[in-house]
């Protein structure tokens, strides 16, 4: 999809489209939609950054619980999103062994008991190694440190879920050694 189609979309079709690129958060893109028209894909992802960045610290915390858990229940059961599983499936959290599965699972708890959120980190940015290190490691951060980490991953993840789903096109004709945005 481009960005014309994009900015031609009704409310209800673009939650419809982007009412998981945050998970489970479709008020975001209902929000974000007043935002119209978008000049090309970082500028959508600047109005959900924005918009993300807008909520007092309790809104942001309630964004992070809508994440479900890093190989977690979800997963088990074969409850996830589509766009979470795909990410979890990518950054290895599918294939755990029996040890790594309760590791996660522990420091998942003692994270989850320390912040009263959910562990969240961009799976496609990482794999299983790195996501079981920085889980031990942000364990240690107080809640402020911890916050805004947090949501700066939802806004990664967010970012990778909107490049999949819009094209880079601008309004303008393609550049010669055009760069893609950077998001
Ligand atoms: N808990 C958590 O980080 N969940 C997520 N991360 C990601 O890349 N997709 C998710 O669902």
């Amino acid at each position: 999809m481009d960005i014309a189609v994009v900015n031609s979309l009704s409310y209800e079709q673009f939650v419809e489209v982007f009412g998981n690129a945050v998970e489970k958060c479709p008020l975001v893109a209902a929000a974000v939609w007043s935002s119209r028209p978008f000049t090309s894909i970082a500028d959508i992802d600047d109005a959900f950054g924005h918009f993300i960045d807008s909520l007092p610290d309790s809104g942001k915390e309630g964004v992070l619980r809508c994440h479900p858990d890093l190989a977690g229940r979800d997963l088990q059961s074969g409850t996830l999103t589509a766009d979470s599983l795909a990410e979890q499936s990518q950054a290895g959290l599918t294939q755990l062994g029996v040890a790594e599965a309760e590791r996660i699972a522990v420091l998942n708890s003692q994270y989850k008991l320390r912040f009263g959120f959910p562990f969240v980190i961009c799976a496609r940015m990482n794999d299983k190694t790195s996501i079981l290190q920085q889980l031990s490691q942000r364990l240690a951060s107080d809640h402020a440190h911890e916050l805004t980490h947090a949501i700066g991953e939802v806004k990664r993840i967010c970012s990778l879920r909107l490049q999949a789903l819009v094209c880079p096109t601008h309004l303008g004709p393609a550049q010669p050694n055009h760069v893609p945005p950077r998001l």
